[in-house]
């Protein structure tokens, strides 16, 4: 493989020329069953090679859970590995949410499955938790370099229990996620367009201002759709920081599925209304 310019650069050509939206793939039992599919090995494969043959040719980002695939044992990574193949091959950038996060030696063993270029599971991006303290992530952030891949660290997440650790403020007056969104700018400073390396932020969390969302890299924002966010809550959420935004929408576009059409209308209205959203903003 020849060397990957840095995932930052990669990531705003393919929002510009497809569109800002990040497909979520996320086989829930409960939607292989809405699809007619069985909770099982077949209804896994089926329901990945749908949403690869429908989507991976016009949207810009996907994020398989890497929790769905586990579920079914090494049968569901070796599905999941194909998928990561023939979505890149196909032109779109894949984060895997695998939200890896250890002491550092052995953050360094997770970094080789999912950041080195020669990994079958080698992934644009992978998200990842700093709460074994940020530094720990240094394996990843070194090897994500090396290859053009870029992070998402958890920040200030989506749903409601986080804030009990990420808006506790800290000795020096600063809270949690405070500091982590400063450790990210501190890692993009000087990039252009865009640094790889990216904060989890939730679209569902109602106005930020107390935050500083500029980290020169991108805002990963989960929550739209199934969690009750909109494309039209953006602007409110990040600000000035919006354009920067790459909003997931996992359930919110699969419920759309098995039908082709259905899927790639429910992504390509998302992606208008985000557009829509941050051109207003
Ligand atoms: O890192 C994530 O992607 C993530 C962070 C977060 O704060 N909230 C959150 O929902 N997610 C993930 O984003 C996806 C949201 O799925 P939907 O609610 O179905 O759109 C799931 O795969 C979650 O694991």
């Amino acid at each position: 493989m020849s060397a990957l310019e840095p995932f930052g650069t990669r990531l705003r050509h393919a929002m510009d020329e497809r569109g800002p939206l990040c497909v979520g793939i996320d086989p829930h039992a409960s939607l292989l069953s809405a699809w007619g599919l069985n909770d099982d090995i077949a209804g896994l494969e089926r329901f990945t090679r749908t949403v690869v043959d429908s989507l991976a040719g016009t949207v810009a980002v996907f994020k398989p859970q890497i929790a769905f695939f586990e579920r079914f044992g090494s049968r569901g990574i070796a599905v999941l590995e194909k998928a990561v193949e023939e979505l890149r091959a196909a032109g779109a950038l894949v984060v895997m949410d695998a939200k890896r996060g250890d002491i550092g030696s052995t953050m360094a063993a997770y970094a080789e499955t999912f950041l080195h270029k020669d990994s079958p599971l080698f992934s644009d991006a992978l998200t990842v938790s700093p709460y074994l303290g940020y530094g720990s992530l240094k394996p990843a952030v070194d090897l994500a370099r090396e290859n053009g891949a870029g992070l998402f660290v958890l920040a200030l997440t989506s749903n409601p229990e986080g804030a009990e650790v990420q808006h506790a403020v800290r000795e020096d007056g600063r809270t949690v996620g405070a500091t982590v969104l400063g450790h990210l700018a501190a890692e993009n400073a000087g990039e252009t367009p865009l640094g790889s390396f990216g904060a989890v932020v939730g679209a569902t969390l109602g106005d930020l201002s107390s935050y500083d969302l500029a980290i020169n890299g991108p805002l990963l924002a989960p929550g739209i759709g199934a969690q009750g966010a909109t494309p039209a809550d953006l602007p409110g959420v990040f600000g000035a920081a919006v354009g920067n935004v790459v909003p997931n929408v996992s359930r919110g576009v699969l419920r759309y599925g098995p039908d082709a059409a259905g899927l790639r209308e429910a992504a390509e209205r998302f992606a208008a209304e985000v557009r829509e959203a941050v051109a207003a903003a």
